[in-house]
Parts: C-alpha cells; structure tokens; sequence
C-alpha cells in the first residue's frame, strides 16, 4: 500500500499500466510526486504507487482516483491497431468526456492529454509538420479519427476551473514497449522483412519513450492560469529525424536479424495492401484475417513523417533527454528475450 506525505502533489495518470503511462508513473516518483495508477487492469505492482481498477468510461470508478490531485495524465486508449470503430468512440471520445467532467467533480485543475502528431497525417508526406497544420480531413483509420476528435474536446474544455493541454508524441519506443519493436521483429521472424518499402529516404520521427514522459511532466507543470501552454497541443519528438529505414535496421541489427536489402515501388505496395484490405474486408463474415502490411502500416513505412517540437521548445523549455543513438542502444538492451536465437 502506497505511503503518502502530505507535501508531496499527487498526479494520476489514467491508462497508467500501458506503455507510456507506466513510464510516466515511474519518472512522477523520480520526480517526487506521490502517484495513482488508474487503468481498466492492473499489471504490475509499486509500493509507493496507489493503484485503482476501473473503467474510465464510469465516473463511479474514476472519482476515488482525481480527489485531491494536483494534475491528470489520460494516455489510456485502445490500441491503435485494434480495428474497432465502436470501441474506439466508446473509449477515445466518450470515455475522454466522462473524464472531463469527472475532473471538474473532484476539483483537478490540471489535465494533460496524451494526443498524436498522426492527428494531422493523412497519409501523405509531413516535413517538418507543425501545430499550426490542420486536423486530417481525412483521418486514416478509426484510431486517428477519434484521437482527433479527443484533442478538440479536451482543448476545448481548457478553462479557469480545468487548465487543459495535449501532448502529441510520435512513434515512441523504448523499453517495455508492446508495440513498434515486437512488431517489427515479429515481422522479421516470420520472413515478411526482406524489402523496404519505397527508396528507404523517407525522414520519420521516432521518439525515446522518456522524451514523451519529460514532455508531459513539463507540461503539467506549466499548466496554470495565464500559461501559454493553456488549450494549446504540442508535438513532442526526439527532434531528430531518422530515414524509417535505417531506425528500423538499427532496431533489426541490434537483436541480430538481417536488415532489408531490395525495395519495392511504394505505390506498388500500396495499392496490394488496399487490395489485401478490400479481401478481408469481404471474407470477414466467414473468417478474420489481420495483415501484416495494412495501407497504414505502408504509408507510415513509406512517406516522410516528422514535426517540429519549436512550439514546446519556446513555451516549456523543453529539450529531448534522451538522444536517438542511446535510446536506441537501451532499448535493444531491454528486450534480450528478442534476440534472434538462430544467428
Ligand atoms: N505508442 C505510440 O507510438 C504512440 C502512442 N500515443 C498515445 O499514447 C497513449 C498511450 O499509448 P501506449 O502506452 O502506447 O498504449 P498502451 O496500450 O500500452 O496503454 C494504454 C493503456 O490504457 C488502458 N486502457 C484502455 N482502455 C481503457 C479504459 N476504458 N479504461 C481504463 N484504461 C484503459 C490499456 O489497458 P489494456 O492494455 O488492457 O487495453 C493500457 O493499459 C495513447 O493515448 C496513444 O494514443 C500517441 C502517439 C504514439
Ligand atoms: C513495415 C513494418 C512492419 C514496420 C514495423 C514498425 C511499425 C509497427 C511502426 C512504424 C511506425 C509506427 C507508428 C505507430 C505504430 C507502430 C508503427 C506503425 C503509430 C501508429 C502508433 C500510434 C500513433 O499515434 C502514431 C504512430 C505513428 C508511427
């Protein structure tokens, strides 16, 4: 059971078992906060953390964790792969709502949002993308849409009882991660690695997972009355673009896997990936079958997507903590168990 002192702030980061929110959780203590966790399951246990079971989509559940707190962290979501229109509205757009108004109930005054710089993609080419380019018109799959749709509420709900802000990283990695790096090397362990999609000179944003945390933490910080960071959303990146091929062989070398050496035409595997989707899409009633290489996999794989953090560099000082090269080295070091063993 969590110990507390009366001096320390309490945060509560809701989705605070995933990925980015455990880390969150971990860097608060560091910090010096006292911390609760709030997520729909509880998967790993912290003396020093306050743990509370729940769905965010029910107020009853949500208030016990929010009172008293002197900033909220929302970064539960479904997973962006999940192909689940009605959850994602459920979760990412209702349930961001209920949280809201949960909020305001117990008094928070601080409320940071985990949103995406892919609130902007569409699928085509971003360089150097910044706050100021407008919601994609055309959002490329449910997880997008909503995430959008979440952004505008919990900006639109910033005000003199409930500062708000949103943080929006892109392609986060790091240890613990469940999604990027065992992807990948699940795709390489099952021989779909062996081409690169387009020329391999598409510049993408990949960013060390503690990047995130200390862009959300300075965040909160920040949030009060008269802050510029009030109502706004702010990319958050290593600031240091890589070709998405190069990250990805350095993810593939570093656990020992054979790197892609041919590339196929992007348009090419583009429209197969449209045409994979369409099949499915028929045989669902009978049987379902997920692709490797759906089209938002390949435009993400394909097309240069990479934004400037200038915004949160002039309005909270922030700076990456981590550089690329040793997030990278610390994250090959945290996943021995994905080495490949037949090398
Ligand atoms: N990973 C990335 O590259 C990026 C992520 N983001 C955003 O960052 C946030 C965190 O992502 P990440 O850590 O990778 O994701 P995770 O899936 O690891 O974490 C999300 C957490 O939220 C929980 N959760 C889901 N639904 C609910 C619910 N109804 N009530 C309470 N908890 C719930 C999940 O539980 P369970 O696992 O049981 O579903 C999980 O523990 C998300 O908002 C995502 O959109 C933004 C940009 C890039
Ligand atoms: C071609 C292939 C199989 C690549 C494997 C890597 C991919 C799993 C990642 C490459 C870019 C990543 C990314 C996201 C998820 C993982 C990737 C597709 C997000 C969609 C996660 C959620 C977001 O908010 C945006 C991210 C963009 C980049």
């Amino acid at each position: 059971m969590a110990t507390r002192t009366r001096s320390k702030k309490t945060c509560t980061v809701i989705g605070g078992c995933g990925f980015l929110g455990r880390h969150i959780a971990e860097q608060l203590l560091q910090r010096g906060y006292a911390v609760n966790v709030f997520d729909i399951r509880t998967t790993f246990t912290d003396d020093r953390i306050q743990f509370f079971e729940g769905n965010l989509c029910q107020t009853e559940c949500l208030l016990p964790a929010l009172e008293g707190v002197f900033a909220v962290f929302h970064c539960a979501s479904p997973p962006y792969s999940a192909d689940d229109r009605e959850l994602f509205y459920r979760v990412n757009v209702d349930g961001t709502k209920i949280l809201i108004a949960a909020c305001k109930q117990a008094g928070v005054k601080r409320l940071v949002l985990t949103s995406s710089a892919s609130v902007v993609y569409e699928g085509k080419d971003i360089k150097n993308g910044t706050e100021e380019l407008p919601y994609a018109a055309k959002p490329i799959d449910y997880y997008t849409e909503t995430k959008i749709l979440q952004e505008k509420t919990v900006l639109g709900a910033d005000s003199a009882d409930l500062h708000t802000v949103a943080i929006r990283p892109h392609g986060i990695f790091g240890p613990r991660d469940p999604h990027m790096l065992p992807t990948t090397i699940a795709t390489a362990r099952a021989g779909k690695m062996k081409f690169m999609i387009g020329n391999g000179k598409n510049l993408v944003d990949f960013t060390y997972v503690e990047n995130v945390v200390h862009g959300h933490i300075i965040a909160a910080e920040k949030l009060e009355a008269g802050s510029p960071v009030c109502g706004k959303a702010y990319n958050i990146t290593n600031d240091d673009p890589i070709y998405f091929w190069s990250f990805l062989s350095r993810l593939l070398t570093g656990l020992q896997y054979d790197t892609p050496k041919y590339s196929i035409p992007y348009t090419v595997i583009f429209f197969i990936a449209l045409l994979v989707q369409f099949f499915c899409f028929l045989l669902r009633p009978l049987v379902t079958i997920r692709p490797t290489f759906t089209p938002m996999r390949v435009a993400l794989a394909g097309t240069f997507h990479y934004y400037s953090c200038d915004r949160a560099k002039r309005d909270m000082g922030y700076a990456p903590v981590v550089p690329l090269d040793k997030g990278i080295e610390l994250t090959i070091k945290a996943f021995p168990h994905l080495k490949n063993s037949r090398t």
